[in-house]
């Protein structure tokens, strides 16, 4: 079922076209990314279908309702971790988590959540004595705690050192495990990679791909084979990998590191918006 569908989304800031016509629907239990460069569109997207925005154009349904006339019931379903980080003050971290637990009907458990976002040694800790990575934990920390079928994460990984980014990515993996739709703007690229079950690539407002991650943008169209020998290394893009692999097997000297593997996404997404500039 989806649990979200958007058809022909527009928006626009006095002359300037921010959202040109999206179309793209999102399955329950999907990690759904989103991708594209600054000024792509992303967040006013994401804003629509939070209920914060108001669109000029286009259908939208998010857990059944339009997000431009749903009410507080609605809103409790949902989770959003923002893209800028919340205020620091006076309450503790777990002061704080708790209190926004208070606004939904059925809230996990706050010590399990803080626990779940690495902030168990700072649970007592005010939030203006928190890190900016440290902070941005407290971000995700409320927007779990309500327990929400339908999660948004724009750039939740900001400022988290790669430790804390792999326990937030076991995380996400759980939450998605659990049934909880997710959709995540990142421009870490191998984040979405490691998270995404589908993928949408905005450019210009527009959507310019979509797909899952290893097959986006005609991915495996290619692949890249890399190898060393007596005059460096080597790196050739071919459509037909089998011909080069057997000239190389046939060579008088050795070959070393040999790699065969599809193009990076971070290729794919850059050809992409290359190309929709
Ligand atoms: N409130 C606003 N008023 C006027 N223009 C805006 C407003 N919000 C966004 N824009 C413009 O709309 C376009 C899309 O912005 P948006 O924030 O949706 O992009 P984004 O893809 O989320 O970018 P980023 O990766 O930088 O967060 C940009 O050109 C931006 O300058």
């Amino acid at each position: 079922m989806a649990v979200i569908e958007v058809e022909d989304l527009r928006k626009r800031y006095g002359p300037h076209t921010a959202v040109d016509g999206v179309t793209l629907t999102v399955a329950r239990g999907e990690v759904f990314g989103l991708l594209g460069p600054n000024g792509a569109g992303k967040t006013t997207t994401v804003e629509i279908l939070e209920g914060y925005r108001r669109r000029d154009g286009g259908a939208v349904r998010v857990l059944g309702e339009d997000p431009g006339h749903a009410g507080r019931r609605w809103r409790s379903r949902l989770g959003i971790v923002p893209q800028g980080a919340q205020d620091g003050g006076e309450l503790t971290v777990r002061e704080y988590v708790r209190h926004v637990a208070g606004f939904y009907p059925r809230p996990r458990d706050p010590d399990t959540v803080i626990e779940r976002c690495g902030l168990d040694t700072k649970a007592g800790a005010r939030l203006r004595t928190l890190s900016g990575g440290q902070r941005r934990r407290v971000d995700v920390a409320l927007g779990i705690v309500g327990d929400p079928e339908l999660l948004f994460l724009d750039e939740p990984t900001t400022g988290f050192d790669p430790e804390a980014r792999r326990a937030f990515w076991s995380l996400i993996r759980d939450l998605a495990a659990d049934g909880t739709t997710i959709v995540l703007t990142s421009h870490y690229l191998d984040e979405v990679e490691a998270l995404a079950t589908r993928l949408a690539v905005l450019a210009g407002g527009r959507v310019v791909a979509e797909g899952t991650p290893d097959v986006i943008g005609g991915r495996t169209a290619e692949s890249v084979v890399s190898w060393q020998d007596g005059d460096g290394p080597h790196r050739v893009v071919t459509d037909a990998p089998l011909p080069l692999l057997s000239t190389l097997a046939g060579r008088a000297t050795p070959v070393t590191g040999l790699r065969v593997q599809p193009r990076s996404l971070e290729d794919v997404y850059l050809e992409l918006i290359g190309e929709n500039r």
